[in-house]
């Protein structure tokens, strides 16, 4: 696939959406808000608007036992599980097949009262990245999501406002080694996940409305997503 014009925008978005989903929340520049807080979930926020629109980028952080991070970034990236989750989600389509780890989506969000729906058009391409700190360090795995432009797909020509999206999911894995060589078993996986967005609505939405949404839809999307995961993978084989 590295012959594919968008590749090296896909490289270089990825490869910057693993920078700053590693930089913890206390020493990234800007100020992040924790607006939720769950359990081991953490959602932050910053305020930030664009041309008098809401753009507040998302960070979330949260720790799930009993998966591994490939198979996190396995049931986020794969089409055929997206509706089995997504609940604001009402159509997803493939595109194109970019490569085997690389799709085009055109997805069709369901309408949010009182704003008009949307629709989003976007690479996404999952990878493993060895963790290049310390070798032995935990592997990432990572989902990355994209907007594109193509012109043959204009945004605001039928009855959706096309949204712009940045998302990036990292999964770090960690084995806790079993007493005396035992096999691992997935009580003995832990995964860290963290969650980025930035989400331009496209059109105009009043910012109120916008932070309400977030605020009530972000905690439910990951939590209703990693409890999919938990729930997918407890009774099959490691995939790690
Ligand atoms: C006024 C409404 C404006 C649009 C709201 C909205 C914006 C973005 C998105 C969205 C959320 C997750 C992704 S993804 O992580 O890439 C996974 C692929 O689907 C892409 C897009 C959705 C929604 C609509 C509701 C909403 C808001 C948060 C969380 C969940 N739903």
């Amino acid at each position: 696939h590295h012959g594919h014009h968008m590749w090296p925008e896909i490289e270089r978005v990825t490869m910057e959406q693993i920078h700053y989903a590693r930089l913890s929340v206390e020493d990234s520049v800007g100020v992040w808000q924790l607006f939720a807080e769950e359990g081991e979930m953490k959602m932050y926020r910053r305020e930030e608007e664009v041309n008098g629109m809401v753009i507040d980028p998302l960070k979330a952080c949260h720790v799930v036992k009993g998966v591994t991070g490939h198979e996190v970034c396995e049931y986020f990236f794969n089409p055929q599980y997206r509706l089995e989750w997504e609940a604001t989600v009402e159509t997803t389509t493939v595109l194109e097949k970019i490569a085997d780890d690389t799709l085009l989506f055109l997805q069709v969000h369901k309408r949010i009262w009182p704003a008009s729906q949307r629709d989003a058009l976007f690479w996404s391409h999952m990878r493993h990245v060895p963790d290049d700190k310390d070798q032995d360090g935990p592997d990432i795995w990572v989902v990355c999501n994209n907007s594109v432009d193509i012109p043959d797909l204009p945004a605001n020509t039928g009855k959706c406002v096309r949204l712009y999206l940045t998302v990036c999911l990292m999964c770090q894995t960690f084995v806790d080694p079993p007493k005396d060589g035992a096999k691992v078993t997935r009580n003995d996986l832990t995964c860290k996940i963290t969650y980025c967005s930035v989400v331009n609505p496209g059109g105009w939405a009043p910012p109120a409305v916008l932070r309400a949404v977030y605020k009530r839809e972000y905690p439910k999307f990951l939590k209703r997503f990693t409890n999919y995961v938990i729930d997918q993978c407890q009774d099959k084989p490691i995939l790690f």
